[in-house]
């Protein structure tokens, strides 16, 4: 079949590294409203501030118990984010917030602590500051792209406690792009004026297997991220840590209003 326009590469495999040229043959094209995926196997050091581990030996049986525990979809440890959040988002308003869901931030709850041995040997300090999100994903599931909340300090460290093998967390590539990660990798003049541009979306994909340990600091801390959606089952737990001036500025809001 001919291609109905020449096609001129713009970027070109010139203007990628080596192995993202490589991956160029392997563009994953799918259907739908979002654009192919053009991503580069993080690792270590890439993108900078990113780190990974394997989970340490003495924490298997943690993440294990961890996972037996959620029934729902999402199961927050510690200082719960959604309360303190909507407790923040009130306070700013003038409201103050009472009931269960402001009292559910106080305590850590029982699943906070079969999750502290993990968690303590991932990262030992602040604990009281600490907010544990595990998630599940099902086959088609996903997480929409976001950049972690400011009110946690720089250090996030995730655990894929069940990979869904070809799946999982991605990190978005930052180009001088207007639209952050997108890149024109090729276009097409037509005769009438007609013109076609072919984009992408270059990322960092992890390739992710039970117990991979991710810790994104500064750059990757700052990059959008996402989950596309999984073929198999994923569960995941990710660790932050409120900021403590975040919470002392909370504590004081809270205490004009009473
Ligand atoms: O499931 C994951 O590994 C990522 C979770 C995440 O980005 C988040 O909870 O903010
Ligand atoms: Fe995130």
């Amino acid at each position: 079949m001919q291609t109905p326009y020449p096609w001129k590469d713009v970027l070109g495999s010139a203007g990628l590294p080596h192995a993202q040229a490589d991956v160029l043959k392997l563009l994953h094209l799918r259907s739908g409203r979002r654009l192919p995926l053009l991503d580069l196997p993080a690792a270590d050091g890439r993108p900078e501030g990113l780190r990974l581990a394997s989970l340490p030996r003495e924490a298997r049986s943690a993440a294990s118990e961890l996972r037996g525990l959620l029934s729902e979809r999402v199961l927050e440890l510690g200082l719960s984010f959604y309360a303190v959040k909507s407790r923040h988002g009130a306070a700013r308003n003038g409201v103050l917030l009472r009931g269960r869901r402001a009292l559910r931030a106080l305590g850590p709850s029982k699943e906070a602590k079969e999750a502290a041995p993990l968690r303590k040997l991932l990262l030992p300090e602040a604990e009281s500051r600490c907010n544990g999100l595990v998630r599940r994903y099902r086959p088609g599931q996903s997480l929409p792209r976001h950049v972690d909340n400011g009110m946690f300090e720089d250090t996030i460290v995730g655990v894929v406690l069940k990979s869904s093998p070809m799946n999982g967390l991605r990190l978005c590539q930052e180009t001088p792009s207007l639209d952050g990660s997108m890149v024109l990798l090729a276009e097409a003049q037509g005769s009438h004026g007609l013109k076609a541009d072919f984009f992408a979306e270059l990322g960092f994909k992890l390739e992710e297997e039970d117990g991979l340990c991710f810790c994104l600091e500064g750059h990757a801390r700052q990059l959008a991220h996402e989950v596309p959606p999984v073929s198999s089952e994923r569960v995941s737990v990710t660790f932050r840590w409120f900021r403590a001036d975040f919470l002392k500025e909370l504590e004081h809001m809270e205490a004009r209003l009473q």
